[in-house]
């Protein structure tokens, strides 16, 4: 059965979701007064309150009906066992396998891949050590002050989020810089700030082959060689790859190659090779913390009975607003300035892994699959976009993460962001209703006829979803935990709507066609092969160019 809509406990959530549309959570609330312990889940470090969704017990009962009828546990053990999963890419799936740190055998194609994932962790461990303790040199031996990553989507996003996120565990004397756009003002920057004797560039890329990535890599080049000579290439270049050869054409010391597997995609690839540049930020044993985190979050998802999964439960709201309420996209609001990159990286590992619209027999979808993602740090969101989610039409479902210790904790500042992290979720639960209103307009003196032309805009309709993570503390362990939370929702919804997650073809069409444009900008000849808004464009670009 390829659709969602094809199961029974789909039928009986239509009928479930009618049911529901007169029951607000302010109600559910001041009918049961256990709804927190009933709807939230503590692990070591991490606490998840869902009460304040638009659910009650059966809801999550036919939710978990459904997940069992479109095969999730199936497709999990499926993942976690090494089978292909990636059907249209016929591969394997298995960033699990990274961060394993029970070192159980997992196999694809009969093969153990722990092997393989540890000998390269090993490397890691050895070179980012190296470059740390100032081991490793520069071509003149000169001390590595800057370590700038070149890389773009997951060969960016994923380690360029964690460097940022665990910033207080960073080592004075050694920045690690993100170079990802095509633009040439996003190198240009980069190299400003460094000098070509201290400077260490990875090279990042799975494929060894996208555009950005190898642009900004050579031009990175030219800039140490012109300084440096040829001969100074292997002291200041290493790849992050799954392409030997490609790397090895670049220039790079195979010695100095940092392996991976094609059964690692690009937005799930921060806990591989992908990983160095954070394993260089914040020392290795700080990463195999990152680790520790995620796999206990893999070990929760593969073995906790699906009720109290918090991967399945999290997915199941997501679904539950999707495609029963009618929502379309979902804000991701981290009240930690650390985690600034946060909705960054999540944009790309649901928007590339969901935006899906055939199922994964290639039928096509009928119903709402992958949500709009996006988020910014509290409290600034707040003087942003969050009139949208108090007041406006969309349904925007928010996930408010928070933690108990700042790294900062300057005056009252932490206490002041938290009040207004618990008054958010508290506000889009409640609203205000007419009543409340009212009372307020006449306690500031206002006249009837004031209130009644302003009542309709003070009212705040409520019932807006929210849920709450709230973490002890930004370490690396709560990070990793976090991070695989969100990558097995996605996958959760994924199996919910019969997606593959795991390939990204949308992204190609675009590239095709940039690549027929490339020659065009610089040649001479009138551009006719477009449609006439790109042919005018074009040539309005060739024009004021010259
Ligand atoms: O790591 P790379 O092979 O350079 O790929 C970088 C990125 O480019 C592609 O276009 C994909 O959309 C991303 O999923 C990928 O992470």
């Amino acid at each position: 059965m390829s659709l969602l809509t094809q199961t029974a406990a789909h039928a009986a959530l239509v009928a479930h979701t009618a049911a529901m549309a007169d029951r607000p959570m302010r109600d559910l609330f001041a009918d049961d007064p256990a709804r927190f312990s009933r709807f939230s889940h503590h692990l070591p470090g991490l606490l998840v309150d869902y009460s304040k969704n638009r659910i009650t017990e059966e809801t999550m009962a036919l939710l978990t009906e459904l997940a069992e009828q479109r095969g999730l546990i199936a497709q999990r053990n499926a993942m976690f066992s090494g089978q292909h999963v990636n059907n249209t890419e016929n591969r394997a799936v298995l960033h699990v396998a990274l961060r394993n740190r029970s070192n159980r055998p997992i196999l694809v194609d009969g093969h153990d891949v722990m092997p393989a994932v540890n000998r390269v962790l090993a490397q890691m461990e050895q070179f980012s050590t190296a470059v740390r303790s100032g081991e490793w040199r520069g071509a003149t031996g000169e001390r590595i002050t800057d370590v700038v990553n070149i890389g773009i989507g997951g060969s960016d996003l994923g380690p360029r989020m964690v460097v940022e996120a665990l910033k207080p565990y960073a080592q004075p004397g050694l920045t690690v810089r993100f170079v990802s756009n095509v633009d040439g003002t996003d190198i240009a920057e980069c190299l400003k700030q460094c000098r070509p004797h201290s400077t260490l560039f990875l090279v990042a890329s799975k494929t060894f082959t996208t555009q950005e990535t190898l642009t900004n890599a050579h031009t990175a080049r030219a800039w140490l060689v012109k300084a440096l000579g040829e001969k100074a290439v292997s002291q200041h270049f290493v790849a992050l790859s799954t392409n030997e050869p490609a790397c090895a054409a670049f220039g790079i010391d195979p010695a100095n190659m940092f392996d991976f597997w094609d059964w690692v995609g690009g937005r799930y690839s921060l806990w591989s090779a992908i990983g160095l540049p954070i394993a260089i930020a914040i020392g290795f044993e700080r990463f195999s913390q990152l680790l520790a985190g995620a796999h206990a979050m893999d070990e929760h998802f593969r073995t906790t009975p699906l009720r109290d999964n918090l991967p399945v439960i999290l997915g199941l709201l997501g679904v539950w607003y999707i495609n029963y309420q009618g929502a379309h996209g979902t804000a991701v609001l981290p009240y930690d300035q650390y985690l600034h990159r946060f909705a960054a990286h999540l944009q790309q590992v649901d928007m590339e892994s969901n935006g899906k619209s055939v199922t994964r027999d290639g039928e096509a979808i009928p119903y709402t699959t992958g949500p709009i993602l996006f988020g910014e740090p509290g409290t600034n969101g707040q003087h942003s976009f969050y009139q949208l989610i108090h007041q406006g039409t969309h349904l925007i479902p928010c996930d408010f993460i928070g933690v108990v210790h700042s790294h900062n904790p300057l005056g009252d500042h932490h206490l002041k962001l938290m009040s207004n992290f618990f008054a958010q979720t508290e506000a889009m639960m409640r609203g205000k209703t007419a009543d409340e209103a009212r009372a307020e307009l006449a306690a500031e003196g206002k006249s009837e006829q004031q209130i009644a032309a302003l009542l309709p805009h003070k009212v705040f309709p409520g019932n807006r979803p929210t849920t709450t993570l709230l973490a002890d503390r930004l370490d690396p362990y709560t990070l990793g935990l976090l991070v695989a939370l969100y990558e097995h929702r996605i996958f959760v919804q994924g199996v919910l709507w019969g997606v593959n997650s795991f390939d990204q073809w949308g992204v190609e069409l675009g590239k095709q066609l940039a690549k027929t444009i490339l020659p065009e900008l610089d040649s001479p000849a009138a551009v006719t092969g477009h449609d006439s808004s790109t042919n005018s464009l074009i040539s309005h670009f060739k024009q004021h160019r010259k």
